[in-house]
């Protein structure tokens, strides 16, 4: 059963027409990245499958696991149910500043951020036991106890993903979740998508700036341009000509200055001085 399913969804903001007639489908343990410049409706696409906002058009429709969570505009009955399949995380904004890491990352069994704030008594020991690990197992155990306001940029995507973990969502949405960060903490988040898709078989899909990215870690990737979905395919094939084909003068912010048009730069050394993150380094 397919784990996304997304067709003719279209979205307009005024003047702005940020979703046309978008389709695609992503099968239960796929890791896929979603690029595209500025603009172009990756976060619109996202919010839509999140549930978080509905489309326009008799024919738009999303599925998760094979239920429509909206169909014609409309939120379908049973969506709320289905929000629990898919954990969104957001470049900021993912963690509750002045609580515990360990209470953010709880929150997680609640599905929602709790009234009552701010408190570890209703969760069990092995409710917390469970956090714990989730925090050990995206490397940062040694913050369980610090206020979320406290950590890193990379260290507060990595424990939101913890939460995710927690929370058991079968379905991982990343908007932009290495943006902000340097190479270093990027490819650290980078790699804890990976081992959850991989170990935990969960299904990720992650909005990218940057197509080194995408090739380096998503074997498949989805780009759009203009609110459309202009190639669905294996990211060995984002050649930076392609790129260029695609985005035209576009592809300037999305591929790094110099970086070699290779098939799979994680096998190579990518000597591009710098991208809006910093230089990027191979691992
Ligand atoms: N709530 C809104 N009201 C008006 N326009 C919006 C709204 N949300 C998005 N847009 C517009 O829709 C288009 C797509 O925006 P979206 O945020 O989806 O792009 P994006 O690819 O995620 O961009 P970025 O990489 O900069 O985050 C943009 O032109 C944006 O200005």
């Amino acid at each position: 059963m397919t784990a996304i399913s997304v067709s003719h969804l279209s979205k307009r903001f005024g003047s702005t027409q940020a979703l046309s007639d978008v389709g695609l489908a992503i099968e239960p343990g796929e890791m896929v990245a979603l690029i595209g410049a500025s603009g172009s409706g990756k976060s619109t696409l996202i919010r839509h499958i999140a549930g978080l906002e509905t489309g326009e058009g008799a024919a738009s429709r999303v599925e998760i696991f094979g239920v429509a969570t909206q169909a014609a505009g409309r939120l379908a009955k049973g969506a709320a149910s289905r929000r629990g399949d898919v954990s969104v995380i957001f470049q900021q904004f993912n963690l509750v500043a002045r609580l515990s890491v360990m209470t953010n990352v709880l929150i997680g069994k609640l599905g929602r951020i709790p009234l009552w704030r701010g408190t570890l008594a209703l969760f069990n020991a092995a409710e917390k036991a469970e956090a714990r690990a989730a925090l050990a197992r995206v490397g940062i155990p040694q913050v369980t106890a610090q206020r979320a306001s406290t950590l890193s940029g990379g260290q507060q995507q990595r424990a939101a993903i913890a939460r995710t973990l927690v929370q058991r969502s079968r379905i991982l949405i990343a908007d932009e979740p290495i943006a902000s960060l340097d190479p270093a903490s990027a490819r650290r988040v980078m790699d804890v998508l990976s081992d959850i898709n991989r170990a935990d078989g969960i299904t990720v899909l992650v909005s990218l700036h940057q197509v080194e990215y995408a090739r380096r870690y998503f074997p498949r990737t989805i780009a759009m341009r203009d609110g459309r979905i202009v190639f669905d395919g294996p990211s060995t094939a984002l050649t930076n000509g392609f790129l260029s084909e695609l985005y035209g003068a576009a592809s300037e912010e999305l591929v790094l200055p110099e970086a070699p048009a290779a098939p799979h730069p994680a096998t190579r050394p990518v000597p591009g001085p710098r991208n809006r993150l910093g230089a990027l380094q191979t691992a």
